[in-house]
């Protein structure tokens, strides 16, 4: 078996999208120019919105994308003519692509990235995008439901020894730091990403000295800003009591920063260990917990009362335990015809909240100027500017009459250019930007969209113009199909 080193990931991909654009390029077709958008129908983890995430990724695996010599190589091994690879070999990525930023609030049926390119590039393209998206997307929401139960206490990421393999460790966490967590305990993603590391000791430690109150004093002595853990054997009756003892021999050389709790009823345990701190004079010495923590688990902790000054999370985020996927997908909105125009195209279904949205389009944050809330997002078509209409009528794009007249508002683009012609024309900000630009767009928000349980649901409207470009074409689909079925072609 011959083994190719990895050297490209152009090759991150289906093998059904290189058999498309084999087609393709064998009818001369994949050049015609082709938009696609990416979205997904529904929000994850019954949240009331999504935390857009991934975009770095997407423009660094966009940027690099090409086929290697090895890539080339094992093609050929898999049977493709010569004349296709050598196609291959020199494609790059020419198209343009707009897309959210990172942060940004999403919603069910709204382009999160818009992908116009010669179709066969943009075919090329998908699994990776989806990949990306899907992944960083649902990490980012999953712990900004987290950070919104947790409020100003510190929540920090503890999950690589969980997670799906290197990679998952590693831009989960990235996503978890956008979505709102504090700091990480993967040292390689404080490396790469310039993000705050933080960390406690493992039960390791304790049984490698067979004691707490050894096991405490042999670390003190080589640290400062001291957490102990303290439940390896007994958390009342010896982990607290053995901490405070060495906290209390070495005073503030350890800056005795915390305990954590890693086991056991911790609204109990936290009390009591809090109130044995206080009585030891070491109020200010914070109480950290562990343990198959989510957002459910540190809501009732709260209500409990528990005395829990920082969170640490692993397998529930990072592994995005109760929905462990998010549907996005990729769906062509417009392809060029024979004569050199651009054509909408559909996807139909028997489920009208399926049917796609054709055509290119923009989406709108439309905000109220009077309250500085949101009245929900709107798509438009390409030419549309709702910025220079005064009012505006919002309608539920399947309930129709549903709907809203809005006067005096801002409408704001939510996508950015991020390729033009193949040339990368954005910066992508630092991660701090991106935490505070979700909680910027988090304020434009009610209340009731917000809730962790049961939100409202948030309107995702179409433009007029939007909507009835959706509807004759559905209508002129179906005449097709009915005609061809008829005529048996
Ligand atoms: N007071 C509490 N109220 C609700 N849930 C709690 C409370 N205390 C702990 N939990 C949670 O209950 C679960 C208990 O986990 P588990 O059954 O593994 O017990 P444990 O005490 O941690 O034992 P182990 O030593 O095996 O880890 C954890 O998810 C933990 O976060
Ligand atoms: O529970 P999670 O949310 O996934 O958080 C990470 C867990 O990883 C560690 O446990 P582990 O048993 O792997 O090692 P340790 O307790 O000996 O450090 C830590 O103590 C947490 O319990
Ligand atoms: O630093 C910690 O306490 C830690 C790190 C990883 C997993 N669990 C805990």
């Amino acid at each position: 078996m011959t083994h190719f080193t990895d050297d490209s990931i152009a090759l991150h991909t289906d093998l059904y999208q290189i058999n498309m654009t084999k087609a393709y390029w064998d009818d001369d077709f994949h050049n015609r120019k082709a938009v696609f958008e990416v979205f997904f129908r529904k929000l994850p983890f019954g949240n009331g919105y999504a935390v857009f995430a991934g975009l770095e990724r997407v423009i660094e695996f966009v940027k690099n994308f090409h086929f290697s010599q090895s890539d080339i190589e094992y093609l050929s091994e898999l049977g493709y003519e010569e004349e296709f690879l050598n196609y291959l070999r020199d494609l790059r990525f020419t198209g343009t692509i707009r897309s959210m930023r990172e942060g940004e609030l999403a919603f069910a049926n709204e382009p999160l990235l818009r992908i116009e390119a010669p179709l066969a590039q943009a075919q090329l393209l998908e699994t990776a995008i989806l990949n990306i998206v899907n992944y960083q997307t649902l990490i980012a929401t999953k712990a900004n439901r987290i950070k919104q139960v947790v409020h100003d206490e510190v929540v920090m990421e503890f999950g690589t020894r969980r997670a799906h393999e290197l990679d998952a460790a590693i831009w989960g966490t990235r996503a978890a730091f956008i979505g709102g967590f504090d700091a990480t305990s993967n040292v390689r993603a404080g490396k790469i990403f310039g993000m705050p590391v933080s960390g406690t000791h493992a039960h390791s430690l304790v049984q490698a000295y067979q004691d707490d109150y050894t096991a405490f004093h042999k670390y003190a002595e080589s640290h400062t800003d001291c957490v102990f853990l303290v439940d390896t054997y007994d958390t009342l009756k010896s982990g607290v009591p053995a901490a405070i003892k060495v906290a209390k021999e070495l005073g503030d050389k350890i800056n005795f920063k915390g305990i954590r709790l890693d086991s056991g009823d911790m609204a109990y345990l936290s009390k009591n260990a809090r109130k044995m701190l206080d009585e030891a004079g070491f109020t200010e010495t914070k109480i950290i917990a562990s343990n198959d923590l989510d957002e459910y688990t540190i809501l009732n902790l709260k209500a409990q009362g528990a005395r829990i000054d920082v969170w640490g999370v692993g397998t529930k985020l990072i592994t995005a335990y109760d929905q462990p996927a998010l549907g996005a997908v990729y769906k062509l909105a417009s392809i060029e015809n024979e004569k050199g125009e651009m054509e909408d195209s559909i996807k139909i279904s028997s489920n009208a909240e399926k049917v796609s949205t054709p055509g290119l389009k923009k989406v709108y944050r439309i905000i109220n100027k009077v309250n500085h809330k949101s009245e929900g997002d709107y798509i438009t078509l390409e030419h549309e500017d709702p910025q220079h209409e005064d009012r505006l009528k919002m309608f539920h794009p399947v309930h129709t009459y549903i709907s809203k007249f809005v006067t005096n508002f801002e409408a704001r683009e939510l996508h950015v250019d991020v390729f033009k012609n193949g040339e990368l024309v954005y910066e992508t900000p630092s991660l701090q930007v991106m935490r505070e630009f979700v909680n910027e767009n988090l304020e434009l928000l009610w209340d009731e969209y917000k809730r962790s349980m049961n939100p409202e649901e948030y309107p995702v409207d179409l433009s007029d113009e939007c909507w009835t470009n959706k509807m004759s074409l559905i209508q002129k689909v179906k005449a097709e199909v009915k005609e061809r079925f008829h005529s048996g072609r």
